[in-house]
């Protein structure tokens, strides 16, 4: 981690600071592979749009391999002038490394699979044919178009023999690539592993390169997993919008977002427009025609709410009590649910002071009581509750 020059005792520098690591956002690429995400162009040039207004560093884009129709498209994107820079992600095949120097990127993500399964089931290639094609390819593009960053991603990392890969990522870093990438595919990998890892790729691959982790989510540790390899040094992490992609997707903008969040606030401030996050939350929602998860980190229907009784007492003295993040930089409000069966005093006074009421000690208990004993039984939403604390002042 680079040493922050601006820290004092006062203001120390923030453990992982938001200027060591970038967003390559895929909600371009592995957003495609999703279910349901079947962009259109008109729907590809507002998610560019959106992820370039929110400062995302990177916008990944798929192979224009797929058609004629995602070639084009991938021009116009690249036509628009944004801010972001644009990398498509190709095989590591001269045929598809041609197509895709044509279409005004600002780099290529090229990958090769290196574990048994992908090298016996897809594309049946061993190691050292796997280094002669990424030697061919990285030359040609180095050679003839000198601009572009190159990334190298061993697909499948985490089920792939360690003196493989460090064979391959030391061979690529040694052709010059910008970036290798270790990407989770299976959704497999753990924590420990994915920071232990990082730690050994470092050591094979030469200083300037950065690393890239993409990591899916089927055990749950799509956040966790890029985090560590944060923590262990990656510099860019893979996110979509929703976590939308193959099966039930990777690394989550407003979840990784979220985590990085409560190391460097502000740096995350300076970065992106975080207020943001829940229109691009419901850009994706409203694309692929789903709903925004109850419980989606920030932006969810119920990530603000607060309901207990313990818990009320303390949010409406200090919201950081029960809050990790505070919503409104994420352009999200809270939700006090104070009508429930596990609702106490404290929240029913504050209720009723906001709506100018006040009760004596006794009469605060008996309402509380008389509201958790109703609760019990049936939904109290705020209008039933406050008509019940008018009622309670004038009986
Ligand atoms: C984990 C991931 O998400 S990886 C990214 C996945 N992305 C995509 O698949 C992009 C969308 N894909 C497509 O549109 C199509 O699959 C295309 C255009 C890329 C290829 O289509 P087709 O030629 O019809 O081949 P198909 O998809 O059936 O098979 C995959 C081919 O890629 C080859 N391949 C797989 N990985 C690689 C690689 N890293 N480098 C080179 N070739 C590879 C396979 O060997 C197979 O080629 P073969 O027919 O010569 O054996
Ligand atoms: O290119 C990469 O690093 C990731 C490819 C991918 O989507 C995956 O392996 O799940
Ligand atoms: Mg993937």
């Amino acid at each position: 981690m680079t040493q922050d020059p601006t820290a004092t005792a006062e203001h120390p520098a923030p453990l992982i600071p938001a200027t060591s690591w970038a967003i390559i956002d895929s909600t371009l690429r592995e957003g495609e592979q999703f279910a349901r995400g079947n962009f259109r162009t008109d729907d590809k040039i507002e998610i560019a749009r959106a992820l370039d207004a929110f400062g995302a560093e990177f916008i990944e884009v798929t192979t224009p391999m797929v058609s004629a129709q995602t070639h084009a498209d991938i021009r116009r994107l690249t036509g628009l002038g944004l801010k972001a820079k644009f990398l498509t992600h190709v095989r590591c095949h001269m045929d598809d490394v041609q197509r895709a120097v044509d279409t005004g990127v600002d780099g290529l993500d090229l990958l090769f699979g290196t574990s048994s399964f992908l090298r016996e089931f897809s594309h049946g290639k061993n190691i050292g044919q796997i280094i002669e094609a990424a030697q061919e390819v990285i030359s040609w593009i180095k050679t003839n178009h000198p601009d572009l960053q190159i990334r190298f991603s061993a697909e499948d990392t985490f089920r792939s023999e360690e003196a493989d890969l460090m064979a391959v990522y030391r061979a690529v870093s040694d052709l010059g690539v910008h970036r290798v990438g270790l990407a989770d595919t299976v959704g497999v990998a753990t924590p420990r592993q994915v920071y232990t890892l990082v730690r050994e790729v470092r050591k094979v691959i030469h200083a300037e390169c950065g690393i890239e982790f993409h990591g899916h989510n089927d055990t749950g540790c799509a956040v966790s997993n890029a985090y560590e390899a944060v923590e262990a040094g990656a510099t860019h992490i893979d996110t979509t919008i929703l976590g939308i992609g193959e099966r039930n997707g990777i690394t989550p903008l407003g979840g990784f977002l979220a985590r990085m969040f409560t190391f460097d606030p502000q740096g995350l401030i300076d970065k992106y427009n975080l207020d943001m996050l829940p229109e691009l939350d419901r850009m994706i929602a409203r694309m692929v025609d789903l709903p925004i998860p109850w419980n989606n980190y920030l932006t969810g229907e119920f990530a603000y709410n607060h309901k207990a009784g313990m818990h009320l007492k303390a949010i409406y003295l200090n919201p950081g009590a029960y809050e990790a993040i505070p919503p409104g930089v994420f352009g999200v409000g809270r939700r006090i649910q104070a009508a429930s069966k596990v609702t106490g005093k404290h929240a029913i006074a504050y209720k009723a002071r906001e709506m100018g009421l006040h009760y004596g000690e006794d009469a605060l208990r008996r309402v509380t009581d008389h509201i958790k004993a109703l609760a019990e039984h049936n939904e109290l939403d705020d209008e039933h509750l406050e008509t019940l604390l008018r009622e309670w002042v004038s009986a």
